[in-house]
């Protein structure tokens, strides 16, 4: 059985340590298409050693490849072909600024397991902490094509509309053709972003962009255009993968301002008649 449910749910929770540096972070952040115009002092931050602040999303690849920690697919209970595996969500916490090199702990576990009739949803989250005390939490929801039907728990629905007002911000993000080939160097190798052949099998006419970029790109945006280019400002931020980005195309990136304390975005592709491509997005800040 590709998924067993009681399994991975029973498994006990499992540690593994993690380190980077600013050349993790560096290439990070050119991973999500930082650093245009290369001498924009605003841009610098994202770019330059002497004068970095990490970009908060950077917490969904710190330690990525570190074999023990299950917040990619390598978890007891879960056995599945990667061609059906597509990120359905994301939501990272932040307990602090994450520092721009470091040692931590990463502690994993799968959380849940939703039984979609035609697809599984599995839920991982990872909990990070230093010797300061804890960092961030990431709760990844992965969505497994093919592998539902087996009578389990629905969960909760992703369906939801998106604002009917105008924005109070408005941007465009130009994905660049070799983006994911950029981005994949940060730790994400599967070859569905790189591998014509391979994005073929999962049924794409060519590789798509990781969720996880679109998902650095846009809060890039929100940073520098509602929080004053701060990064120390996010507290949490949650988005779902409601449609693929292939790379060279441009995102728009939608964002209204309730509160002092929350920035609602939307992100669609703009080549594809604006097809939604992040929903239900949310910056927590202060
Ligand atoms: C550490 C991290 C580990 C990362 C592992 C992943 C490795 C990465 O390299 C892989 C990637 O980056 S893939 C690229 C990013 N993701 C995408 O492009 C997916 C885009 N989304 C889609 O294609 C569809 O929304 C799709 C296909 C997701 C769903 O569309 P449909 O099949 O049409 O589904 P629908 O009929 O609308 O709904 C069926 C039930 O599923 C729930 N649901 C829908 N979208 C969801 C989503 N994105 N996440 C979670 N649940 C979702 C719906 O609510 C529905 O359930 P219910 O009937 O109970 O409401």
């Amino acid at each position: 059985m590709p998924i067993d449910a009681a399994k991975a749910l029973a498994a006990e929770p499992r540690s593994a340590e993690i380190a980077w540096t600013r050349k993790d972070v560096l290439l990070y952040h050119l991973g999500i298409g930082a650093g245009v115009p290369a001498t924009d002092p605003d841009e610098l931050r994202y770019t330059l050693e002497s004068r970095l602040h990490v970009l908060p999303s950077f917490a969904t690849v710190a330690g990525a490849g570190s074999p023990d920690v299950i917040g990619g697919l390598n978890a007891p209970g879960v056995d599945v072909d990667l061609a059906k595996v597509l990120h359905g969500g994301q939501r990272v916490e932040l307990h602090r600024p994450i520092p721009v090199e470091g040692r931590a702990t990463a502690t994993s576990r799968v959380a849940a397991v939703y039984d979609k009739g035609k697809a599984a949803v599995l839920v991982m989250r990872t909990e990070v902490a230093d010797a300061a005390g804890p960092l961030w939490v990431n709760e990844a929801q992965i969505f497994v094509r093919g592998e539902g039907g087996w009578g389990g728990e629905r969960g909760p629905s992703a369906r939801r509309e998106p604002p009917t007002t105008a924005p109070d911000k408005e941007v465009e993000r130009p994905v660049r053709e070799d983006q994911a080939l950029l981005y994949r160097l940060s730790g994400d190798w599967n070859p569905l972003h790189a591998d014509p052949e391979f994005a073929a099998g999962a049924g794409f006419d060519r590789p798509i962009l990781h969720g996880l970029c679109t998902y650095g790109i846009t809060l890039k945006a929100v940073v520098d255009t509602v929080l004053g280019g701060d990064v120390g400002r996010v507290r949490a931020y949650g988005t779902r993968f409601a449609g693929v980005v292939f790379p060279g195309e441009t995102l728009r990136i939608r964002m209204w301002t309730p509160d002092d304390h929350a920035v609602r975005v939307t992100v669609t592709a703009v080549e594809r008649d604006d097809a939604p491509v992040l929903a239900d997005t949310l910056v927590e800040h202060e």
